[in-house]
């Protein structure tokens, strides 16, 4: 890892939401050295105070920082990301009623900034929060300027200010309008984010799984297979078996077709469990099963096999009054470079030969 990537990850940790946070953050900071710095040419030409303004420098840093160790604490104060805006954006108010209090001529250009505040605000607020924001805006710079017009009607006239208030507060209010249709529209996208990814994961198991079974389907295994041809290391076994449960039709006739059901689910079941992690079983069809063994030796294979057949013989399926079940296999050693389609030809004549001989045992193609 390169020293940078190790400095971002210790500034701004590994959780994606932390660091969609810390991502608006550092947007706001982007903008408070803008401000710092154009204070600073303001503050050389004469037209603020400097003092003053370092003052609300100071607290402007302060504050950032501040917000950077809550932003980082959040993981254990929990608070909503939406809280944590609504805290920044009336940080970042309140800077701007100091910026324009200290700003001289240039005051009325402070107003932008209440209105930038609000429209970062769509990004992260329900609209009823940007609203109730906006309205802290106005109420804020509405008693910032009538507070300057009362205490020094010279520099701040009366009837200038009082029109300044006009323009803030029909653009701060046309502002968070918009603001709270675009939140609208967010959540609606998000809405519409979440449906799409749960149909995506929908349509994703019902292309590879077996409803029933939920095995993987033929469909998907056909994949698998084609992946298996593409890996397989020159020299390793790999063995493939068809299964198909003897007498199926006799059970779905004697005893419903919803308890040969429940026989394929427990077979499955069954089955399943006497498998290492790299097997992979899948429903050929009806009653039919495909099983992959990758580098398995025959005789290994066969034991598998046994080992299932056991297992199965000893499940008890609700509804069946007791009765076992058996399968038979035909298992087939895919040989090099032969293609899957081959091997499990092979193995079909091995399954019928299995049938053949009287069911309930393991033949090898
Ligand atoms: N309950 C149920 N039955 C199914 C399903 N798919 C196929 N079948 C039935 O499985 C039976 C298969 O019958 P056969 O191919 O004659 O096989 P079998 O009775 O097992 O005979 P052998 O294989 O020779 O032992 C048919 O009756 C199909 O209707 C399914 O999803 N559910």
């Amino acid at each position: 890892m390169t020293l940078l990537r190790r400095l971002i990850r210790l500034l701004c940790g590994t959780d994606p939401v932390l660091r969609r946070m810390l991502k608006y953050w550092a947007a706001t900071c982007v903008l408070y050295v803008a401000c710092i710095g154009m204070l600073l040419v303001q503050v050389e030409l004469g037209l603020s105070n400097p003092a003053a303004a370092n003052g609300l420098i100071a607290f402007g840093g302060c504050g950032a920082f501040a917000f950077y160790l809550l932003i980082r604490a959040n993981a254990r104060l929990k608070l909503e990301p939406d809280q944590l805006a609504v805290a920044q954006a009336v940080f970042s108010l309140v800077c701007a009623f100091w910026a324009y209090a200290i700003s001289g001529p240039l005051r009325a250009a402070m107003l932008i900034m209440a209105v930038v505040i609000i429209v970062f605000c769509m990004f992260a607020l329900r609209p009823r929060q940007t609203l109730v924001l906006s309205a802290v805006a106005i109420a804020g710079m509405g008693a910032t300027m009538w507070w300057l017009q009362a205490h020094d009607p010279v520099r701040f006239p009366p009837a200038t200010e009082a029109l300044t208030f006009g323009y803030l507060a029909g653009a701060l209010l046309s502002t968070a309008l918009l603001s709270g249709e675009m939140s609208k529209l967010r959540s609606r996208l998000k809405r519409q984010k979440r449906e799409l990814t749960e149909a995506l994961e929908t349509i994703r198991l019902l292309a590879t799984v077996d409803e029933l079974t939920s095995l993987v389907n033929r469909r998907h295994m056909n994949e698998v297979l084609k992946a298996e041809e593409r890996r397989q290391a020159a020299g390793a076994d790999t063995c493939i078996a068809l299964l198909d449960i003897d007498f199926f039709k006799q059970v779905n006739d004697q005893h419903g077709h919803a308890v040969g059901d429940s026989v394929l689910r427990c077979f499955a079941a069954a089955a399943r469990a006497s498998l290492r992690e790299g097997d992979v079983l899948a429903r050929w069809g009806g009653e039919e099963f495909l099983l992959l063994l990758p580098d398995a030796a025959p005789g290994d294979a066969r034991a598998v096999l046994e080992r299932m057949a056991e297992r199965v013989h000893a499940m008890l399926v609700p509804g069946l009054d007791g009765r076992r079940i058996s399968f038979s296999a035909g298992l087939a050693t895919r040989r090099a470079g032969e293609p899957f389609a081959d091997a499990i030809s092979r193995a079909d004549k091995a399954l019928y030969q299995a049938k053949e001989s009287g069911r309930a045992r393991i033949v090898l193609a």
